[in-house]
């Protein structure tokens, strides 16, 4: 069955406390929903458009007029036929969207005739930030939560309290927790050799984009053994993904909607299973109904995914869903989690427009 009409609804949900991306300073977060209905609308399916103020080129308002325009002049039909130029945000809300009426359809989600089975848990990488000390009490809750993947960002202005953070957990938590830090692209080829120095002994399972020049991250690797992850190169400069002699790589941070969809990801996630590279699915502190999409997404794409970067949820005060994502995910496998991306609470939605497909 196809499906018949096509409802937008806009959502604001504050951030719990403001989150800062490349300089600017965010309150809440902003994005649309796109809900694909049957005729008889016993069958409903969610996307959602989030660009990301300082992560993303287009706006939320782009974005929603490009969508209109593409529902004005297209017919949403398959997601290979999905026209060229479309936004990486407006993609991935077009291509989860279908996916998810598709499994709505057939009662089963997307990609479940893969050959590889699923995973049965997805492990969660927790976020760390603020200071010394909120850090490392925020470490040990999470740790008796279960959690055993951290990540730090990192730059040369903080590196000195960091080093620190990181010699506190690796004292407490030993070879338990593996830790990742996030430069973001801020050091020198320098800086970074010399900030290496430093952790050359502590469980760091890589350091994600750390230079400012990511052409020299081979450079980097012949002189300090640390690997790096991709993750801003891999929109920025995708060409040079192939470009790195082995063992300079450790992993591939996947932000579907920063790198324009689904089936971009999945090719990406294929690529890293042929080089030995991890695959991480990433979020840009989407609603949980993104957030289940790439909890599913990651079971698929190997039977021992990752630690994800799906702790953004935990910054929005409230979620779309009636089961917040996250909130159990311990106990939730993941096509329970994919599931519950269906059942979305309205109440926090602002209708904006309805029409007929
Ligand atoms: O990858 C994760 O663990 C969470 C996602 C994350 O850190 C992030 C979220 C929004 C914008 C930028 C970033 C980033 O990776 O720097």
């Amino acid at each position: 069955m196809n499906a018949s009409f096509l409802h937008l609804y806009r959502y604001s949900i504050p951030f719990n406390e403001p989150v800062t991306v490349r300089n600017h300073r965010l309150l809440n977060r902003e994005g649309i929903i796109i809900a694909l209905k049957s005729s008889d609308g016993a069958m409903i399916s969610y996307g959602e458009i989030a660009p990301l103020p300082g992560l993303h080129e287009e706006t939320l308002h782009m974005a929603e007029h490009q969508f209109m325009e593409y529902i004005y002049n297209h017919k949403l039909s398959t997601i290979d036929l999905l026209p060229e130029g479309l936004f990486p945000s407006v993609k991935t809300g077009i291509e989860i969207a279908l996916f998810n009426f598709k499994a709505v359809n057939s009662g089963i989600p997307p990609f479940f005739s893969s050959p590889s089975p699923s995973a049965s848990r997805v492990p969660i990488n927790a976020l760390l930030a603020g200071e010394r000390e909120s850090i490392i009490v925020r470490a040990e809750t999470l740790y008796n939560l279960g959690y055993r993947t951290f990540k730090l960002k990192v730059t040369p202005k903080n590196a000195e309290q960091t080093l620190g953070v990181i010699r506190e957990l690796s004292l407490k938590f030993g070879e338990t927790v593996a830790l990742r830090l996030d430069a973001n692209q801020s050091f020198s080829l320098d800086e970074a050799v010399e900030f290496s120095k430093n952790i050359i002994r502590d469980n760091i399972s890589y350091i994600e984009e750390p230079l400012t020049d990511p052409i020299l991250i081979g450079e980097f690797h012949a002189r300090t053994a640390v690997r790096s992850a991709l993750d801003e190169t891999l929109w920025q400069q995708p060409y040079l993904m192939r470009s790195f002699p082995p063992g300079a790589l450790k992993a591939l941070v996947l932000k579907p909607n920063r790198l324009g969809g689904i089936v971009e990801t999945l090719r990406l996630a294929q690529y890293a299973r042929e080089n030995n590279l991890l695959a991480v699915l990433s979020s840009a502190f989407e609603s949980g109904i993104s957030l289940s999409f790439y909890a599913w997404l990651a079971a698929h794409t190997s039977t021992e995914p990752a630690a994800s970067g799906l702790d953004t949820g935990r910054y929005l005060e409230y979620d779309l869903l009636d089961l917040p994502f996250g909130s159990s995910s311990d106990t939730l496998t993941p096509q329970e989690l994919y599931w519950n991306g269906h059942k979305v609470a309205t109440s926090h939605l602002k209708p904006s427009s309805i029409w007929t497909l």
